[in-house]
């Protein structure tokens, strides 16, 4: 009978991170595929942003040193117009939001703020600030500066970047090729008939609905019977993949065939066992470059450890350069038991600041319901038993992609 090698979850963690492999394809795309995809090189800034000294606000474009003076008004300039400067003393333009400040003026007031205002003259306010409201060229950001770190991420915000710089191809990371199995004769697919001796597939749409959640693109490819040699023939097939999560067969049953079979196939196991609760009978290995994650069988721990582990070291493999979750604080809101002796992966529902453990922590992993119940996870230390009341703990929230660069111990709460 194979023995596991238990972990504790930061060993665990911290191995598996150690040993990703980080993608070194790269591949150019336009801006609207960009969403979620990892840059492979740094953007430089090509164009000033703003290009071009400009208004903020519907106003009046003035020399500061006549401020406090009734001024003629010696032009409009709307945007896009592309004005010479034309000041006389005593004047100012009437300007448009975004429109072009020309070289004689460096100050716009709003023109609410204003006083005698008509077509031919406006008196400009005394107290108003030099350069109020004037969007210096240049001032957001200088061309040739570095724009975006290869190994960003790209969100909504770097593609309204991107956009406004024109550009509309970049290198990224190739997206790992993710498949995903599951295992064990009892399933059916959901689309089967299921007698109630027989369980329908829920592991294998959930766990590729939550990496596409987080922006990974993962295929269900199949269950694995029961079998040694079913297993490894399976396997075997899979090699071109960057990543195999499987689901079931990893623990100590007769029919628990699959740590075998991926070691049939070459894999080099970096652990199977992992001092948590959930998720105890884990193991992760590469099988040459492929990196596998066997994932135990029960729904919730399946999907608990996708969330916990996967995600993390998923992010570091697609190149990201910040792959560790990030955490909120919160305040626990009733006491609860963890149970000591090892890491506790406790669900529970964060909302205006309070966590609330889902049930109590009194769920099995074997059930799903608590997983659509909660929207957060909070890791607990192996030495804690109880979270009091009131206790401020360290929250990941689910579908929150990892973002910190800096390590922290798998954001664990002692
Ligand atoms: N002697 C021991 N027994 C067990 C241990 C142990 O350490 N020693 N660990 C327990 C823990 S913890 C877990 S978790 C389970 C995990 O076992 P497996 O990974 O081998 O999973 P299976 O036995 O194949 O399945 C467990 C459970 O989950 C159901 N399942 C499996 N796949 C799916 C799916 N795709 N969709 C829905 N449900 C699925 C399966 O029918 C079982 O009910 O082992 C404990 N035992
Ligand atoms: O990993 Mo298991 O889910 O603790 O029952």
């Amino acid at each position: 009978m194979k023995k596991f090698t238990f972990l504790s979850l930061t060993k665990a963690y911290d191995l598996a991170l150690k040993n990703a492999p980080v993608q070194q394809s790269t591949q150019v795309i336009t801006l609207g595929q960009t969403l979620h995809a990892v840059l492979a090189e740094d953007i430089i800034v090509k164009k000033n942003l703003p290009s071009f000294d400009n208004s903020a606000m519907d106003g009046f474009a003035f020399k500061h040193c006549e401020r406090g003076k009734t001024l003629n008004i010696a032009g409009t300039i709307f945007a896009g117009d592309v004005p010479s400067p034309i000041l006389k003393k005593g004047e100012c333009y009437k300007i448009m939001t975004g429109a072009q400040v020309p070289g004689d003026a460096d100050t716009v007031v709003p023109i609410e703020d204003c006083t005698k205002v008509t077509e031919n003259s406006v008196t400009i306010p005394e107290n108003i600030k030099e350069g109020n409201a004037f969007r210096p060229k240049g001032e957001e950001q200088k061309a040739g500066n570095i724009l975006f770190k290869k190994g960003e991420r790209v969100t909504a915000g770097h593609i309204a970047l991107l956009s406004a710089q024109g550009i509309i191809a970049t290198t990224v990371y190739k997206p790992l090729q993710i498949a995903v199995v599951s295992s064990g004769d009892e399933i059916k697919e959901p689309w089967e008939e299921a007698s109630e001796d027989e369980i329908y597939n829920a592991n294998a749409f959930a766990v590729t609905s939550l990496l596409k959640g987080y922006g990974f693109s993962a295929s269900y490819v199949g269950s694995v019977p029961d079998s040694l040699e079913k297993s490894i023939s399976f396997i075997s097939k899979l090699k071109s993949y960057d990543v195999i999560i499987t689901t079931g067969g990893i623990s100590m049953g007769d029919a628990d065939f699959l740590s075998e079979a991926f070691s049939k196939n070459g894999n080099r196991e970096l652990f199977h066992g992992i001092d948590v609760k959930p998720g105890r009978p884990t193991m992760m290995g590469l099988m040459d470059n492929t990196f596998v994650m066997a994932m135990p069988g029960n729904p919730l721990t399946a999907m608990v450890n996708t969330i916990l582990l996967s995600v993390p070291i998923l992010a570091k493999m697609q190149g990201n350069n910040r792959y560790h979750h990030s955490y909120v604080y919160a305040k626990n809101c009733k006491t609860f038991q963890t149970r000591p002796g090892r890491a506790n992966v406790v669900l529970g529902h964060l909302h205006e600041g309070v966590f609330t453990v889902t049930r109590n922590n009194k769920y099995g992993s074997g059930m799903l319901t608590p997983i659509v119940e909660s929207n957060a996870l909070a890791v607990f230390d192996q030495s804690v038993s109880v979270v009091e009341e009131n206790q401020m703990i360290k929250i990941i929230l689910f579908d929150s992609f990892p973002a910190a660069a800096t390590y922290d111990s798998m954001n664990t709460n002692t």
